[in-house]
């Protein structure tokens, strides 16, 4: 099974427009939605959508707390989440013809109880993978990663932001920067598909068996000590990108939890990616087919 955990969910509220905003005039709209959200929850969905046994877990709290789990409940996906003090972000996406704002908030503070309780709840469920997701709230520091990881017997993986992902020390089973994230936490330039891999070559030096590093359109590469791959995104309509690394990491280690390849992994993630960014905010796309999908991604090994 595998385990989500999300310190700072969110729900996704995203609000489309037919014209771009502009300063001063009202805009209307009745095009909007709102997601149970958060980078490990998504994980989580996409999962479970894909018939992985996904559990997800994190801390909630006041009435956009609230909000979440019930909309949560709505679904098959197991979950229970530590209640914390203060109140559960709601982030929005602003969609406008050709444009994609994106506003999240800091999250509430989180108390060491909380955390204390976070891990013993991990403990219990004994997963087999641990995936820690998303931004950390005040009160969650990249220690609190590193506890995470090495509470139990479980491989874990991340996806943090790029600053944090600089300061985690433990051993990890795979990371999911993004390139911008990946430049953070090296300190190199990723402008490229070489640059990127060169960058996850010096995460993998630092204690991350494997990096899965999405690089947008132009796909994504799955980095170890000793091997290389790179796979392009596929040409699909682009509604919005919100959840989309989420959704290749829910590819690569649903494919990986059923002992495919690595090089299967990554053309899963593409394609599971591809059918996310086709739907707008952090819904759960119809996943029919996807291995037909996969089957069109193409993967290369690269020096
Ligand atoms: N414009 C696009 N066209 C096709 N596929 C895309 C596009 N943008 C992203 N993708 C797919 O989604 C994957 C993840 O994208 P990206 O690198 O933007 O993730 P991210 O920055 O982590 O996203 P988020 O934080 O919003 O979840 C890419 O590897 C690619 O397969
Ligand atoms: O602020 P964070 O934690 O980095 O990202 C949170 C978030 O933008 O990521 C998900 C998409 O990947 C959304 O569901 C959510 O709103």
């Amino acid at each position: 099974m595998i385990a989500t955990v999300t310190p700072n969910p969110a729900v996704d509220y995203t609000v489309s427009l037919s014209e771009p905003p502009v300063s001063g005039e009202v805009l209307r709209t009745d095009r909007t939605r709102y997601d149970a959200g958060g980078k490990g929850i998504n994980v989580a969905k996409y999962l479970d959508a894909l018939g992985t046994e996904a559990f997800a877990t994190g801390f909630l709290g006041g009435f956009v707390g609230e909000y979440l789990e019930g909309r949560l409940a709505e679904t098959e996906l197991p979950a229970a989440f530590v209640d914390v003090d203060g109140t559960t972000r709601l982030n929005t996406t602003l969609l406008a013809p050709d444009e994609e704002y994106k506003i999240n908030q800091l999250g509430p503070a989180i108390e060491p109880a909380a955390i204390d309780a976070l891990v013993e709840s991990l403990s219990d469920r004994e997963p087999d993978t641990v995936v820690v997701a998303g931004s950390l709230p005040p009160g969650v520091d990249p220690g609190t990663i590193d506890r995470i990881a090495a509470a139990g017997d479980w491989a874990t993986a991340v996806d943090c932001t790029g600053d944090v992902l600089g300061e985690l020390s433990g051993q990890y089973a795979l990371c999911k920067p993004n390139h911008v994230e990946l430049a953070e936490a090296t300190g190199r330039p990723v402008d490229s598909v070489e640059s990127a891999i060169v960058a996850a070559r010096e995460l993998c030096d630092r204690g991350f068996d494997r990096v899965v590093a999405s690089l947008g359109p132009d796909g994504a590469v799955s980095v170890t000590d000793e091997r290389a791959l790179h796979a392009p995104a596929l040409d699909v309509e682009v509604a919005d990108t919100v959840g989309a690394g989420d959704a290749l990491l829910a590819g690569v280690l649903g494919a990986m939890d059923r002992g495919e390849s690595p090089e299967a992994a990554l053309k899963h993630g593409i394609a599971v990616s591809a059918r996310v960014v086709d739907v707008s905010g952090t819904r759960v796309p119809s996943l029919k087919g996807i291995r037909s999908l996969s089957d069109r991604v193409s993967v290369a090994a690269r020096d």
